[in-house]
């Protein structure tokens, strides 16, 4: 895949970052997680009441498909499946260049909300996406109406429990619980014993949040963290306070080897 990249500083910060990545995560044998998003200056990454904003300038977006294509399954919330029907595909990388493996989409859908007609299972349907894997945790005779309906669509459905919250203070863990989130650690437990190896989460903001407080917290699988690379890429625009972003801070103790790159008019 990498021989078939144009040259281009974009390709060259994604090799840097990820054939390292890919050596170690074959000497492990473990699921490797990029967590990647794009925010303004001021830190958000929709406007106000979700709407989706292109922060993300033209040399970027492709930066962000070539990403996909280097992952074998792409994350988001529900939220943003409903709010934004994304394709989580690699559709601008250039015909000739671009790789045929396709990467796998993957919802965090508690209730099993997800719109039969989203393009998600719209592109299954008409063979030019894979199947979608959508991640549940609901026994409600509701839940059970919306299982058969999503598997008729074509989704796969994998139940998982909720966030257990294990090693973390009660203080974190009961908005978890209250909420209904689903666990992230059983949530990559599955997508491993699926044969996933590198996983892209891209948000929103809900789901930034539980990978970031997640971010060097060993999972159940084992002591690796659980994000192993961070890019956001931030446009230079500001949103304002309406605006949607994550609530969860870096932290220099979690993010080693900081370092900056510039693509068109945004930094990484
Ligand atoms: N700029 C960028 O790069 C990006 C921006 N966005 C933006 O983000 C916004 C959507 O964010 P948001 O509304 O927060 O929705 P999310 O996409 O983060 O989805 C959140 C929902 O997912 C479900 N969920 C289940 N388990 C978990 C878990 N462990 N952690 C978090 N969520 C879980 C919950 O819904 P339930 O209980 O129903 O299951 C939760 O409310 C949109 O405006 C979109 O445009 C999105 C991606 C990238
Ligand atoms: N990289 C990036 N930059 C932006 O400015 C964005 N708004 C996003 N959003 C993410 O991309 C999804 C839509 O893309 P597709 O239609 O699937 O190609 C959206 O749902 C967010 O996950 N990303």
């Amino acid at each position: 895949m990498a021989s078939s990249m144009p040259n281009c500083s974009a390709c060259d910060f994604l090799l840097s970052v990820f054939s390292s990545r890919s050596r170690d995560g074959e000497e492990r044998n473990t699921l490797s997680v990029t967590l990647t998003f794009a925010q303004s200056l001021d830190g958000k990454i929709a406007g106000k009441d979700g709407k989706q904003l292109l922060l993300s300038c033209p040399e970027s977006m492709l930066m962000t498909h070539w990403m996909r294509s280097m992952h074998d399954a792409i994350l988001v919330g529900i939220g943003t499946a409903l709010n934004d029907n994304p394709q989580l595909n690699t559709r601008l990388i250039p015909e000739g260049l671009r790789p045929a493996n396709l990467p796998r989409p993957v919802v965090l859908d508690t209730h099993l909300r997800l719109c039969i007609d989203c393009k998600l299972l719209n592109n299954f349907r008409q063979g030019t996406g894979l199947q979608p894997w959508i991640f549940y945790s609901s026994d409600s005779p509701e839940a059970r109406e919306r299982q058969l309906a999503l598997i008729e669509a074509g989704a796969v459905l994998f139940g998982v429990s909720c966030e257990d919250g294990k090693d973390l203070p009660i203080s974190s863990v009961l908005p978890y619980i209250l909420a209904g989130l689903l666990s992230i650690s059983h949530v990559l437990a599955e997508l491993s014993k699926q044969n996933i190896k590198s996983l892209m989460v891209e948000g929103g903001s809900a789901v930034i949040n539980s990978f970031l407080k997640y971010a060097y917290k060993p999972c159940d699988s084992g002591d690796s963290p659980v994000v192993d690379t961070l890019i956001t890429t931030i446009a230079p625009t500001l949103v304002g306070d309406d605006g949607t972003g994550y609530t969860v801070g870096f932290s220099e103790k979690k993010h080693s080897d900081v370092g900056p790159g510039l693509l068109g008019s945004t930094l990484h």
